[in-house]
C-alpha cells in the first residue's frame, strides 16, 4: 500500500502522525511510505531519518493526498486537508467530529474512508489509540493549571503545594479515566490537595485501592461540582462519553460560586468541552478569562510536548496502521471488531452512532456500510 503522511498544519501542532521507526516497519511489511518535507523537523525528525527508515520525501501536501492510498496524520483534517480526500482514500487519524458539523460535512462530501484514534476500542473496554495522549494532556493540565493560577497569568496567586504553614491548592478533577487520573497523580506529586469525580463507581473504587487517604474520590452529580467550586482553586475536565459532545457539567452561572482567578482547564474541549464558558484555544493564546475565571481549553495539549507525543502516539497506532495496510482496510476492519469501533465515516454515510445522533446524520452501522 502506499501510505502517506502530510506536515501537521494545525497551530502549534508539531507532532507527525508517524515516527522513522514505524515508516520503518511498514516498509518491512512491504508498503511504501511518503512523507512530506520537514514534516517532523521541528521535534528533531529529520528528512534523512525517514529516507534512512526507507520512506520517499515528498514536497507538498498536495502530493501526498494525490498519491496515497493511506493518510496517516495526528489532528482532524483542516478544511484545505478534507478538500483534498478522494473516495476510496482512508483516513487515519484523530477526528472528535461530534462537536465539528463542518468538518464533518467535508468528510461525508468526500467518500473517504475515516478512522478516528479516538473510539477505537480494546479489550478492556480502554480507547487504546487515545490513551496515549490522554496521558500526555492529563499531565500537562496540571503544570497549565499551576501557570495559569500565577498572578501574572491573571490567577489567584495560589501555588499548588503551598507551603509549610500555608495550605496547598484544592484540585477537582471532573472524570477518573486516562485524562483524569494522570491530572491526579501530577497534582498530587505537587502535593495539591485532590478530588476526584466520576460516575463509574468502579472506576471510584479503582482510584481509592490505588491512592488510600491521598486521593478524595465522589461520586459525579450537579450537587457534588456545585458544592465544590467555592473552596476549589484549579478545576479538571476530564469527562467523555466516547464519540459524543461532552456534557457541560458547569454552569456560566456557577462561576460566581469560584474565588475570582481560579483556574478552569478543560482537556475535554476537543469533544466540545464540558464547562459552559469553554470555547477552543490554540497553544497561542491559551487562556481567557470568563467572569473573573481563568479558562485554559487548548484542543491540543499534546503538541505542546509534540517530541514526546510523537513517540507516544506512533507506539499505539502502528499496529493497527500495520494490519489495516497488509490487509486493506475493509478486511482489517471485518476481523477486528476494535479497529471497526473506529470507522466514523465510509463513503458517504456516518458509521458512528453517537456522532450520526449528536449532528442529525443518518447511521448505518460499519460493519454494513463496508458491505
Ligand atoms: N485537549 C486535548 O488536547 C486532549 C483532550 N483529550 C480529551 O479528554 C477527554 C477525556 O479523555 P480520557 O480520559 O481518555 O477518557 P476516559 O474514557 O478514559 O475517561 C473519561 C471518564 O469520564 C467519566 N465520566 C463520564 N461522564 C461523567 C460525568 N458526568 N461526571 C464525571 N465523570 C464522568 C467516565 O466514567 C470516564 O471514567 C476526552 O474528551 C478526550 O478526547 C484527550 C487528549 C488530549
Ligand atoms: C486527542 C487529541 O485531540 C490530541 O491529541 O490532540
Ligand atoms: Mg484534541
Amino acid at each position: 500500500m502506499l501510505i502517506g503522511v502530510p506536515k501537521e498544519i494545525k497551530n502549534h501542532e508539531y507532532r507527525i502522525g508517524l515516527t522513522p521507526a514505524g515508516a520503518r516497519e511498514l516498509a518491512r511489511n512491504g508498503h511504501k511510505v511518503m512523507v512530506q518535507r520537514d514534516g517532523g523537523k521541528a521535534i528533531g525528525l529529520t528528512n534523512e531519518m525517514y529516507e534512512k527508515a526507507g520512506a520517499e520525501i515528498v514536497d507538498t501536501a498536495e502530493e501526498i493526498f494525490r498519491r496515497a492510498e493511506m493518510i496517516i496524520k495526528v489532528k482532524e483534517p483542516q478544511p484545505v486537508e478534507y478538500a483534498m480526500l478522494r473516495e476510496g482514500q482512508l483516513l487515519y487519524t484523530y477526528l472528535h467530529l461530534a462537536p465539528d458539523p463542518d468538518q464533518t460535512a467535508g468528510l461525508v462530501k468526500s467518500g473517504c474512508t475515516a478512522i478516528a484514534y479516538e473510539t477505537v476500542t480494546d479489550r478492556k473496554g480502554g480507547l487504546p489509540l487515545l490513551a496515549p495522549m490522554s496521558e500526555v494532556a492529563g499531565r500537562m493540565s496540571i503544570q497549565a493549571g499551576a501557570h495559569a493560577l500565577e498572578k501574572a497569568q491573571g490567577g489567584s496567586g495560589v501555588l499548588l503545594g503551598g507551603v509549610p504553614g500555608v495550605k496547598p491548592a484544592e484540585v477537582l478533577v471532573i472524570g477518573g479515566g486516562v485524562v483524569g487520573i494522570n491530572a491526579a497523580r501530577m497534582a498530587m506529586g505537587m502535593n495539591a490537595h485532590v478530588t476526584i469525580l466520576d460516575r463509574s463507581l468502579d472506576r471510584l473504587k479503582y482510584l481509592d485501592e490505588l491512592y488510600g487517604h491521598q486521593l478524595t474520590t465522589i461520586y459525579s452529580t450537579h450537587d457534588a461540582i456545585e458544592e465544590r467550586l467555592p473552596e476549589t482553586d484549579l478545576v479538571i475536565g476530564a469527562v467523555l462519553i466516547p464519540g459524543a459532545a461532552a456534557p457541560k457539567l458547569v454552569s456560566r452561572d456557577q462561576l460566581k460560586l469560584m474565588r475570582p482567578g481560579s483556574v478552569l482547564v478543560d482537556v475535554a474541549i476537543d469533544q466540545g468541552g464540558c464547562f459552559e464558558t469553554s470555547k477552543a484555544t490554540t497553544h497561542q493564546n491559551p487562556t481567557y478569562e470568563v467572569d473573573g475565571i481563568i479558562h485554559y481549553c487548548v484542543a491540543n495539549m499534546p503538541g505542546g510536548v509534540a517530541r514526546t507525543s510523537t513517540f507516544a502516539l506512533t507506539n499505539a497506532t502502528l499496529p493497527f496502521a500495520v494490519q489495516l495496510a497488509n490487509k486493506g482496510p475493509k478486511k482489517a476492519m471485518l476481523d477486528d471488531e476494535h479497529l471497526l469501533n473506529g470507522l466514523n465515516v465510509h463513503a458517504g454515510k456516518i458509521t458512528y452512532k453517537a456522532v450520526a445522533d449528536d449532528l442529525g446524520y443518518e447511521y448505518v452501522p460499519a460493519a454494513q456500510a463496508l458491505g
